[in-house]
């Protein structure tokens, strides 16, 4: 897919929405040529691949609530979701991001598309200091599921209601396995409408079990 439409892989998108999206991807562009922010052979397919991947998490999740989106590298699910939120005028998108030419460029993405989210920064680890408090959490290709629920832990404690939703491969049952003997948590897994393999987990009432490997 090459341009914004209606439905993107079945995922109904306000005109209002597209033109963000457009405007994004457009700003994208630019700043791929200077700054790798995503593999360059996956740039074709920025649409499906990358926005739309990113739009399934905020279909799962579509009311105004704050996020917090973990590793943005691009903007990969945070910035989508953002702009997803622009239309409602509710909702905010905490983006944490660390690599500071990355953070620049998801604050020029977040002002120019008029986007609902603020950039912090720092490392995850101290993300929480930043933002104490949120209903949702997202990541994609940052870490293995027991790793990203150690960095929800904060979160999680503040809130007995979050959920988070993690973007996995074909693998994902090996991840959820591994989480099994560190954490409890509740899973839901939706089936990706982008990848066949792939699924976007849904994870709540995460606890901790133990700090050692056994
Ligand atoms: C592989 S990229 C994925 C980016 C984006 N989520 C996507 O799906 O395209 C992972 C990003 O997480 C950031 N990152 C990794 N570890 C981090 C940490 N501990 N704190 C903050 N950012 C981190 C990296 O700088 C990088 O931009």
């Amino acid at each position: 897919m090459t341009s914004p439409r209606q439905y993107i892989n079945g995922l109904r998108v306000s005109r209002e929405t597209q033109e963000r999206l457009q405007h994004f991807v457009h700003l994208f562009k630019r700043w791929q040529a200077s700054i790798n922010l995503i593999a360059p052979s996956t740039l074709p397919q920025l649409w499906d691949r990358h926005v739309a991947d990113s739009l399934q998490i905020f279909h799962l999740r579509p009311e105004p609530i704050n996020w917090v989106d973990l590793g943005s590298g691009g903007g990969f699910p945070g910035v989508i979701t953002a702009i997803a939120l622009a239309e409602s005028g509710a909702g905010w998108v905490h983006l944490i991001e660390s690599n500071n030419k990355k953070a620049a460029f998801l604050r020029v993405a977040l002002l120019e598309t008029g986007a609902r989210g603020s950039v912090h920064p720092v490392r995850i680890e101290e993300a929480s200091k930043a933002v104490p408090i949120c209903d949702a959490i997202s990541a994609r290709a940052l870490a293995e599921l027991p790793q990203l629920l150690d960095f929800c832990l904060p979160w999680a404690t503040a809130n007995e209601n979050l959920r988070a939703y993690f973007h996995k491969g074909r693998d994902y049952q090996l991840e959820i396995d591994k989480a099994r003997g560190r954490f409890e948590f509740d899973l839901l897994k939706h089936q990706s409408v982008i990848e066949p393999d792939s699924v976007v987990l849904e994870v709540s009432r995460i606890a901790l079990l133990s700090r050692t490997t056994g």
